[in-house]
């Protein structure tokens, strides 16, 4: 609870503060990776597969009904993670449509776009020699890495978030993708309230590429206060975070899947995390009276109030930037709207 008679000051931190650390480091794009050509087997049936800095695509060159037929997978949307086993490499794909060729006709070259829900699959290409296999295995490698796809990760689940099911959510949704990925992963529960602010106050950060909340945006910003009270904040507030939706409303979630093109779903929210996919939010600090407190949601609240000072504003905004239609919103905005035409204090608030 916040006692608003004393909110001071608004104070945008950073709009920078959670962009990808690790651009800087990864330097200028990679000069185009070289294309690699061999006659293989995928999925049984003989193929020239082509392994291009984008895509694994392949050509049936057999005698059957689906000789001629071409295929892809996109590295980036399309393959949760890969493994080469002997002179098999195998990919764990996550794909809208069927790419295999399996159970039905085939379908056109590419498989993104569209709302449906992605569905798991696998493809395995056999190689002449292990030696390929390897270097095949090293290039898919290389692609992931400089698409910035996190190798190990934090996770902090509330087993209380909402409808008390973020342990279910982390053992059933988040883990299989996870392992398919072969991302590492630590996970902690969460025992009281605040614990989260604590985890993040005191966790090794060097160990991890980002530390993801199974939860709602509570978490979250937990964690970014977490973040912001250690004495080396300026870096830690740079680990990218990401949020599994957990809670009751959810609402950090679907703005960033949103922003990213993906419709909402527990899945597409892991997989976003998975391929590495980030954006840059704003955070909001706080004082009140000795004591600050930092939000990412706080701007979105801001927002609201501005909307509603303007009459013929028409949408609501929420925390991406992004127009919100939801019933739900709305009803945030209403509420608002009554409690601030109700408030008889006039707050001094900044924002630069
Ligand atoms: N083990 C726990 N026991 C009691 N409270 C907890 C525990 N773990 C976390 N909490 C508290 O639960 C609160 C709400 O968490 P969370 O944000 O995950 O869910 P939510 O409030 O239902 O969702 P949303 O923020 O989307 O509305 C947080 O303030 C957190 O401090």
């Amino acid at each position: 609870h916040i006692d608003t008679s004393q909110l001071k000051l608004v104070r945008l931190v950073s709009s920078q503060s959670m962009a990808d650390p690790q651009a800087e480091a990864r330097g200028p794009p990679e000069p185009r990776a070289e294309t690699l050509v061999e006659l293989v087997r995928v999925n049984g049936s003989a193929a020239e597969a082509t392994l291009s800095s984008a895509e694994l695509a392949w050509r049936t060159t057999g005698a059957g009904r689906d000789s001629g037929g071409r295929r892809k997978l996109e590295l980036e949307s399309d393959v949760l993670g890969f493994q080469v086993e002997g002179r098999s490499l195998k990919l764990a794909t996550f794909t809208r449509g069927d790419v295999t060729g399996a159970g039905r006709p085939p379908s056109p070259v590419g498989c993104g776009g569209g709302a449906e829900d992605r569905k798991r699959g696998e493809v395995a290409v056999e190689m002449e020699s292990e030696e390929a296999a390897e270097r095949w295995g090293h290039a898919i490698r290389d692609r992931f890495a400089s698409l910035g796809r996190p190798k190990r990760l934090f996770f902090i689940v509330n087993p209380y978030g909402g409808k008390r099911g973020g342990r279910k959510i982390f053992q059933t949704e988040v883990l299989p993708l996870i392992d398919a990925a072969h991302i590492h992963y630590t996970m902690q529960e969460t025992n009281y309230r605040l614990h989260a602010q604590e985890i993040a106050g005191s966790l090794d950060l060097k160990k991890y590429d980002g530390i993801v909340c199974v939860s709602g945006d509570g978490i979250l910003v937990e964690v970014v206060n977490g973040l912001l009270q250690r004495d080396d904040w300026d870096k830690a507030i740079k680990v990218p975070l990401g949020i599994i939706p957990a809670g009751t409303g959810n609402g950090m979630v679907q703005g960033l899947l949103h922003s990213a093109g993906e419709p909402f779903s527990m899945s597409n929210a892991v997989f976003a995390i998975i391929r590495g996919h980030r954006r840059a939010l704003d955070v909001t600090s706080v004082v009140q009276g000795k004591t600050r407190f930092f939000s990412v949601m706080m701007l979105t609240w801001g927002m609201h109030c501005i909307s509603l000072m303007l009459p013929f504003f028409q949408t609501t905004v929420d925390n991406t930037g992004h127009p919100s239609q939801s019933f739900f919103c709305h009803s945030i905005v209403l509420w608002q709207y009554i409690y601030f035409t109700n408030l008889k204090m006039i707050y001094e608030l900044q924002v630069w």
